[in-house]
């Protein structure tokens, strides 16, 4: 919405045991207070996932974020140590409808609740979230506020006015023009070593993953292909990448505007030139997609959730996938284009992958380098498997380059 519009906020019934979401186009919903009590802001988007709660709240790309999850009934499941996708929870806000009082599953070592507190997320509970989505849906992500406790309460002790509160809403930061990586990155680098079938052995392939809010299971998932997977940080240049010799490189997903990241593109375009075999997801679509030379702009609400229809162009076949994106880029679908970027300096690029909701370009392949991306999640935590296919696309591409350095 336009941050000048002005807003008129309808009288509501509310007390110091409430919570309230704050829209910042005043629209505002009392609930209950869920999880840590105080005040948040973010932006507040929605995901569509009916499982895997877990892996949402610990997605980095989920930095700065209120979630609003419509499958009605959370925390069903509880939380284990297994299904983490890092270290901690990253959502600044958690939005629900009915949160589970009884925990029922063999795998649980806690409740939700227990995380929430711990990680001091500020949620609300008890919100019509189809209404609150339906909204959303038709007047577009925006800024957003949950407030409870003492966050409701002046310093003489008075509730305080919703006027006051949509004044704090108005005055966050906004997701455009945001850089993040930084904030989420890894501190130093570590080693993600041969898994499964591969564990002990001599790695296959060494790769270099480049951290800007990694989710666990994308180096996960190259370990189990037999790779050695160093996870650096997001600062790190390219001569940091060049050091450890990669078969490949690959960019993770991660929170924040894309058209913010000028530094790691720059990075991404000398692994480009030095022609070491590329993947990225998500972030790491819509960095090799700049570093290409096409834009990126903004989704009006994103996809986020694990039931998405993507198309795979170069075989046709339709896969179900988990996505979380609000950003996305701006390429041309059909015959391959010369990269845009120093007039066809990568040579040819193929829009690989369109989401069938909504024809937004989910995938990159790069026809005269060997560089591919998809905007969407393979790794599948949580999520379908039917993208599987692209790790096995990644190790193609390091084998054929091995092959051909001799
Ligand atoms: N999961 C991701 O990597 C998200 C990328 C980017 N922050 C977006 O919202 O589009």
């Amino acid at each position: 919405m336009n941050p000048q519009e002005s807003v008129t906020i309808t009288p509501l019934n509310y007390s110091v045991h409430s919570a309230l979401l704050v829209l910042e186009d005043g629209n505002i919903y009392v609930g209950q207070p869920y999880g840590a009590q105080g005040a948040t802001t973010g932006e507040i988007v929605f995901s569509t996932a009916m499982t895997g709660y877990q892996e949402t709240l610990t997605d980095p790309s989920y930095d700065r974020q209120i979630v609003v999850q419509t499958f009605p009934h959370i925390g069903n499941t509880g939380v284990n140590d297994e299904d983490v996708e890092s270290s901690k929870i990253w959502v600044a806000g958690y939005v629900v409808r009915d949160p589970a009082t009884q925990i029922s599953n063999w795998r649980a070592q806690r409740s939700l609740d227990d995380d929430l507190y711990k990680y001091g997320i500020v949620g609300i509970a008890d919100i019509d979230t189809r209404k609150l989505v339906r909204h959303l849906r038709s007047a577009g992500v925006m800024r957003a506020g949950i407030f409870s406790g003492d966050a409701l309460l002046d310093n003489d002790g008075r509730l305080k006015r919703v006027e006051d509160l949509l004044d704090i809403v108005k005055n966050s930061p906004f997701m455009s023009g945001a850089n993040l990586s930084q904030e989420v990155s890894t501190d130093s680098g570590y080693i993600v070593e041969p898994q499964g079938e591969f564990e002990g052995k001599e790695p296959l392939y060494t790769v270099v993953s480049v951290d800007l809010g990694v989710k666990a299971m994308s180096p996960y998932r190259m370990a189990e292909r037999g790779c050695r997977v160093h996870v650096l940080p997001a600062s790190s240049t390219y001569d940091d990448i060049k050091a450890l010799n990669p078969d490949g490189v690959f960019f993770s997903n991660g929170p924040g505007d894309p058209s913010t990241a000028d530094f790691e593109v720059e990075q991404l375009r000398k692994v480009l030139d030095a022609k070491i075999p590329f993947f990225g997801i998500c972030f790491g679509n819509q960095l090799l997609g700049r570093a290409l030379g096409f834009g990126t702009y903004k989704l009006k609400f994103g996809h986020r959730g694990v039931n998405q229809p993507v198309q795979d162009l170069t075989t046709g076949k339709v896969e179900i996938t988990a996505h979380n994106h609000g950003f996305a880029v701006d390429a041309p679908k059909g015959e391959p284009v010369p990269s845009p970027f120093g007039n066809g300096h990568y040579g040819r690029v193929q829009v690989s992958h369109i989401d069938l909701n909504d024809d937004v370009v989910e995938g990159l392949q790069c026809l005269d380098i060997p560089a591919f991306s998809v905007q969407y999640h393979p790794e599948a935590a949580a999520g379908p498997h039917d993208a599987a296919y692209l790790f096995d696309r990644f190790i193609n591409q390091m084998e054929q380059s091995k092959q051909l350095r001799g």
